[in-house]
């Protein structure tokens, strides 16, 4: 594809009542979307008819906010099972990509392997996987009672457990040898039963930012999922990425990376100021103060004045890509812990965009064409409203500049994202 002609990728980002943690209050939210497959199967056919490459879904299995005791989070959490909610969707749509987050974790490969091929059967080769390590210690505490293992040797889990994954997914039992994989982590003896997929194998996406999370990217993912609030950000992480595929035989193309973009769009930008100050007013600052909290990997923030600064902080073992992003925002705009729990509640440490269509689709232009992204997973504060406010403004005014597909051209998500079928 020549640069002239290089078109941006769109994931839409699903989430029950929407992004914005405190979309479950919002007047138009649909309270208890997360167990509603209706509300589902009507977002996927929204994002297929605006001709988004795929729909993704976070994952955590566990109460979220459980340790928070915050009833009002709560409905945020409560939601489907994800590879099942795609099961169901796959035969609902037809060419949008079904994209599900799953943990290394907390499964084994055998068996991540084959649900992950059969939904990619299931719907005609569009699924993808969502590999994360998993960084909550709520999670870990439901699967043994160990606790959270360590950022390296879940990292070390990880690397292993994707090598068996995409090797029984190109028909070997295991491991790029062929010969079946055994080791102290993990031994598969057989192959899957299943065919290889339509689209030679399902799409491996990754979300983890750290230095080892973005070599596993450069090894192994098709696609990334990232965090960034700045342009500079962006690139800075898109252009390290890209700069170590290299080591691993690869191309820079072969890697899609997609920031995370929450925008709030209306037809002017009072109208779109309007709504996104609505909804900040519905966080209330102790659900501010937690999620916060969480991304920091400390459990007493709130024992800190709350118009004070931020205090010094030692080195996550949890995510330590989103708390390095919190930290680096709080010193750069110099902002109290209230003033930071409001900004990441808002869009959980991801990008935010307020604005009219043309201002939205400017800022993702910009990002797209200086090199800070291959595309965006789009993060609705609220659902159904703000999806269809992006399907309906800003997609056709991105088509306009000839910046996103007018159609699907292929029928798999490989064909859509551009990415090599793989031998
Ligand atoms: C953009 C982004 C999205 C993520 N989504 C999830 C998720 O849905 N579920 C989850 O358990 N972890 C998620 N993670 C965290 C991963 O578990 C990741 O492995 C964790 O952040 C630790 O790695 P890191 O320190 O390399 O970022 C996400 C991370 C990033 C950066």
């Amino acid at each position: 594809m020549t640069a002239a002609s290089r078109q941006m990728k769109l994931g839409a980002f699903l989430w029950a009542t929407g992004h914005h943690i405190a979309a479950w209050r919002h007047p138009k939210a649909h309270v208890t979307a997360g167990i509603d497959i209706d509300h589902y199967i009507q977002l996927a056919r929204t994002a297929e008819a605006a001709k988004f490459d795929m729909v993704f879904c976070e994952d955590a299995a566990g109460l979220r906010e459980a340790n928070v005791a915050i009833s009002s989070q709560t409905s945020r959490s409560i939601g489907f099972e994800p590879i099942s909610l795609l099961s169901a969707l796959a035969v609902q749509t037809s060419r949008i990509g079904l994209v599900s987050t799953a943990s290394t974790s907390y499964n084994e490969p055998y068996g991540l392997a084959r649900t992950f091929l059969s939904l990619d059967h299931l719907s005609g080769g569009r699924g993808g996987w969502n590999l994360v390590t998993s960084a909550s210690p709520i999670e870990a505490a439901n699967f043994g009672s160990t606790g959270l293992r360590p950022h390296a040797d879940r990292y070390q889990r990880a690397r292993e457990f994707a090598e068996v994954v995409t090797g029984l997914w190109r028909g070997k039992p295991g491991g790029a040898s062929g010969s079946g994989h055994d080791s102290q982590s993990f031994s598969v003896r057989d192959p899957l039963d299943l065919p290889r997929s339509p689209q030679g194998a399902p799409v491996l996406v990754q979300a983890g930012a750290s230095d080892v999370g973005r070599d596993l990217a450069a090894r192994t993912a098709d696609v990334v999922f990232t965090a960034a609030q700045t342009f500079e950000e962006a690139k800075a992480f898109y252009d390290d990425l890209k700069g170590r595929l290299a080591a691993y035989g690869r191309e820079p193309d072969d890697i899609k990376i997609m920031p995370g973009v929450a925008p709030v769009v209306a037809e002017t930008t009072t109208q779109a100021q309007e709504k996104y100050e609505e909804l900040q007013e519905l966080i209330p600052d102790d659900v501010g103060v937690a999620l916060l909290s969480s991304y920091l990997s400390i459990a007493d923030l709130w024992r800190y004045p709350i118009d004070g600064p931020l205090p010094e902080l030692p080195p996550s073992e949890g995510m330590q890509s989103r708390q390095a992003l919190v930290i680096e925002q709080s010193r750069r705009d110099n902002l109290s812990i209230r003033q930071l729990a409001r900004h990441f509640a808002g869009a959980r440490g991801h990008w935010r965009i307020v604005g009219t269509a043309a201002q939205v689709a400017d800022e993702l232009q910009a990002r797209f064409e200086g090199g800070a992204a291959d595309g965006f997973n789009v993060m609705p504060s609220y659902f159904p409203g703000e999806l269809d406010a992006f399907a309906t403004l800003v997609v056709p005014e991105l088509q306009r500049r000839g910046l996103f597909r007018k159609d699907y051209e292929g029928r798999t998500l490989r064909d859509h994202l551009g990415l090599k079928r793989p031998m």
